[in-house]
Parts: structure tokens; C-alpha cells; sequence
């Protein structure tokens, strides 16, 4: 029995015949911030996006390795995909909000699984947002259109509704990078808060975000796995050349 939450071994990845990750062991720990940085083209989406069948959605994608979340096989025929993406949730580079209210957003994913009772929708509509640190800015405005907002606000309801449906894993995928510095700050801001009660991944092109927010900093380049440490470590002494060359803004 591992005492991990998600466990990922030897991931080999093909667009087509080409091959985009090779072979690339990673696990996590329950709770915290790991940061998935690298070179454009390095394979961090890639890898990220393999974490809860994403590559499914595309024609031509295989996927080899193996893919535990907390013990089960995420691979297995047999997962149901949409309960898959609830506990291993998605937020995207670009906020994408559905054009419809605040409210619904949020209650999108509950609605769905079958949730309709107003007063259960209204607590975890509440809960959610306030976890993703919005709520004061939208309280007053919950049934006017999500695409009123802001990007930044938009995004922190893009993780209040990946949130609402209780998941264990958070997938960020570069999430502040389409943001103006102050609402990226206070998207960091809604990471830093939530990172002690879900376990969180996020890809970024910013060494300074890595750096001021990830617990954990894993370095990839040319589709492998370079070294994965504490993030002080990674940043102050890393083990391999290549990652140091890196971080010290030699290319890249
Ligand atoms: N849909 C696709 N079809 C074919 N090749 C792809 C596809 N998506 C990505 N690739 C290739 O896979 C490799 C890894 O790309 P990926 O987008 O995962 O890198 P990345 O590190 O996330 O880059 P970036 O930081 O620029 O987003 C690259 O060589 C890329 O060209």
C-alpha cells in the first residue's frame, strides 16, 4: 500500500508515431504545491494533461505507463471518466467560464451529477467561491453573467467550479499566465490558501511563480523528467547540470 495520492510510472506518451514523453516516474504526496517547469515544448501540458485522461478527447494520442490515483488505475477501461475529472479537477491557461451565471458555473459539475436542491447547491456555490477567494467580489452579483467579470475573477471562479465538485487534485495548467500581474497575484494568493486541503499541480513558464508558491518544483526538458526536489533545493542547488542552466536563465 503506497501512502501516495497519485503515482505515475514510467509515462511514455506518442502524438501519432512521435514520441513526447519518455518515460517519466513522478509521485505525489497528499496536500501541496507541485510546480511543473521546463523549457516551451519541454512536455509539461503533455505530461499534465495525461493525469486525468485528457488525451482521451484526441484522436491519435497514446498513453503507456502506469497511472495510479490513490491506488486505482486511471487507465483501467472500466474508470468512469467524468468521475475521474471531478476528484482529479482542470483549470485552464485561459478562464472559461460557461456563458451563463456566476451561480451556475459554480454549479455546473453538481448539477450534473444529479444535485438540485437549492439550498445544498447555494452552501457549496457559497463554499467554493470563498475558497477560491472570489466571493466578496461576486456575493452581490451571483446570477449576472461569469463573462462580466474580469479574466482574473473569471479565473478564480474557473477554480471555484473545479472545486465545488470535491475534488482531491487540482490541475493548473499555466493559470495566471493569461493574467495581469495583480490578478496573478491574487490567483497565487487563492493557491497559497487552498494548497493544505488539495493537492495541487500546476505548470509554469514563470521560475519566480515556481519559486514564491510550489512546495515542489519538477523539472522537465525534451520530454524527460530532469530532477524533482523541494523547491528550494531546485532553485538554490539542483543536482543536475541541465536544471541549473535553466534556472539561471541560460536557455529556455
Ligand atoms: N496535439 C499535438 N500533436 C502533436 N504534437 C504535439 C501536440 N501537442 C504537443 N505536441 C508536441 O509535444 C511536445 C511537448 O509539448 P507540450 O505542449 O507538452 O510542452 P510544454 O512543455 O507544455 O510547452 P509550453 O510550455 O510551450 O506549453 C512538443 O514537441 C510539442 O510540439
Amino acid at each position: 500500500m503506497t501512502d501516495k495520492i497519485l503515482t505515475t510510472e514510467n509515462v511514455r506518451l506518442y502524438y501519432g508515431k512521435k514520441e513526447a514523453l519518455h518515460g517519466i516516474n513522478l509521485d505525489y504526496d497528499q496536500y501541496g504545491i507541485t510546480a511543473l517547469i521546463g523549457p516551451s515544448g519541454s512536455g509539461k501540458s503533455t505530461y499534465l494533461r495525461a493525469l486525468n485522461r485528457m488525451h482521451d478527447l484526441t484522436d491519435n494520442v497514446t498513453v503507456n505507463g502506469t497511472f495510479l490515483f490513490k491506488g486505482a488505475d486511471i487507465y483501467s477501461p472500466s474508470t468512469d471518466k467524468v468521475e475521474l475529472r471531478k476528484q482529479i479537477g482542470m483549470v485552464f491557461q485561459q478562464p472559461n467560464p460557461f456563458p451563463f451565471s456566476i451561480y451556475d458555473n459554480v454549479a455546473f459539475g453538481l448539477r450534473i451529477s444529479g444535485m438540485h436542491n437549492k439550498a445544498e447547491l447555494d452552501e457549496i456555490v457559497e463554499t467554493s467561491l470563498k475558497q477560491a477567494a472570489v466571493w466578496d467580489e461576486v456575493k452581490d452579483t451571483l446570477h449576472k453573467s461569469a463573462l462580466s467579470l474580469s479574466g482574473g475573477q473569471q479565473q478564480r471562479v474557473s477554480i471555484a467550479r473545479a472545486l465545488a465538485t470535491s475534488p482531491e487534485i487540482l490541475l493548473l495548467d499555466e493559470p495566471t499566465s493569461a493574467l495581469d500581474p495583480v490578478s496573478a497575484h491574487l490567483v497565487e494568493n487563492t493557491l497559497l490558501d487552498i494548497r493544505d486541503k488539495y493537492t495541487l499541480i500546476v505548470v509554469t513558464h514563470s521560475m519566480s511563480q515556481a519559486s514564491r508558491i510550489s512546495d515542489r518544483t519538477a523539472f522537465f526538458m525534451n520530454g524527460n523528467l530532469i530532477e524533482v526536489n523541494n523547491t528550494k533545493k531546485i532553485f538554490l542547488d539542483p543536482d543536475q547540470q541541465e536544471t541549473q542552466d535553466y534556472i539561471s536563465g541560460r536557455f529556455g
